[in-house]
């Protein structure tokens, strides 16, 4: 029967079935979904998409809470080149794929739309990676002239603005020494 071939459709590779010439009167079939309290949708095709903008507005949530993660991800790996990770890739790929049957989803959105998130994952990160200041940490610097605050920051790629960096500030009294934290360039 008919219902026996669209089952197919929910399983990856997609059955080989020649394209429908009918112009079909529309709406054709019954409603496909059904409410808990017995009611059953859609109506019209307006119906269907206020549905879907609803569905996806909670995706771009769920999206974003995700790309928080895939970031956070990015603090563990050293180089650029450790981002894309293939095995993991698949293995979020196809464990989507293979879950899908149980909520009814059909495999080839999951495959699709798991190969779309873990690929623009790799090149968000990339982003991030390539981005990212070169952060060292000193415990002190010692500094008498603003030039020498320079060299250093040349050296070791220092940003002025890098608040982990102390510079020591020698003062009018001679022996004593007082630490401050604070941006370069302002130092004597
Ligand atoms: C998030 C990571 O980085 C990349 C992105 C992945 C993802 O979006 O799931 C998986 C593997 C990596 O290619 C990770 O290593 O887990």
């Amino acid at each position: 029967s008919s219902s026996d071939l669209s089952d197919k459709c929910y399983f990856d590779p997609l059955p080989c079935i020649p394209p429908s010439t009918d112009n079909r009167t529309i709406p054709w079939g019954e409603p496909t979904i059904q409410y808990a309290n017995g009611t059953t949708c859609c109506s019209s095709l307006d119906e269907v998409r206020a549905q879907l903008d609803t569905i996806d507005a909670q995706l771009l949530q769920l999206l974003s809470t995700r790309a928080s993660y895939v970031r956070e991800a990015t603090r563990f790996k050293a180089t650029s080149a450790d981002v894309n990770d293939p095995s993991r890739n698949q293995q979020v790929i196809q464990g989507a794929v293979d879950a899908a049957p149980s909520v009814h989803l059909p495999q080839i959105v999951a495959k699709m739309v798991y190969e779309g998130l873990v690929n623009s994952s790799v090149l968000f990160e990339e982003c991030i990676v390539s981005a990212a200041p070169i952060f060292r940490s000193y415990p002190f610097l010692i500094v008498r002239k603003v030039q020498h605050i320079r060299l250093f920051q040349r050296c070791w790629k220092i940003k002025p603005d890098e608040l982990s960096v102390w510079y020591l500030c020698r003062c009018a009294r001679p022996r004593r020494i007082r630490w401050s934290p604070g941006a370069f360039g302002i130092a004597s």
